[in-house]
């Protein structure tokens, strides 16, 4: 791409293909399993978690982590929507950016 980023999928288990690492997270409503492909970031690269929503902050956390074990910097995070009330934000160790806030 243009800006030099690239674009790497965090996704829920066994919907990936090749060889994948795995974190199992809590969100509201109960546990998950999210898989990336295991060379997906390389040591060092920094990187910027986009999801729609945050609420309890469970998914954005288990992306961070698997990003994380492939010594990925996670520099920030991006929602378009921020449940405000569920507190997510304070189980991230990055800055948030959110559009709407509800
Ligand atoms: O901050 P949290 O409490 O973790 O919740 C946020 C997550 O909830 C939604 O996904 P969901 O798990 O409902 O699955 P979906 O993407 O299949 O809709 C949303 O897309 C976020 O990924
Ligand atoms: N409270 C909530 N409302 C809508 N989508 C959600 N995904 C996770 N928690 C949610």
């Amino acid at each position: 791409m243009r800006l030099g980023a690239a674009f790497a999928p965090v996704r829920k288990a066994g919907k990936l293909p090749g060889a994948t690492i795995q974190v199992g997270y809590e969100k509201e409503y109960g546990t998950d399993y999210f898989e990336m492909q295991s060379d997906s970031i390389k040591a060092g690269q920094n990187v910027i978690v986009i999801d729609d929503l945050i609420a309890t902050g469970g998914s954005a956390r288990g992306a961070q982590q698997l990003i994380e074990l492939m010594k990925g910097n996670v520099l920030e995070f991006i929602f378009l929507i921020e449940l405000e009330f569920l507190k997510g934000k304070d189980v991230l160790s990055a800055p948030i950016y959110s559009m709407i806030k509800a």
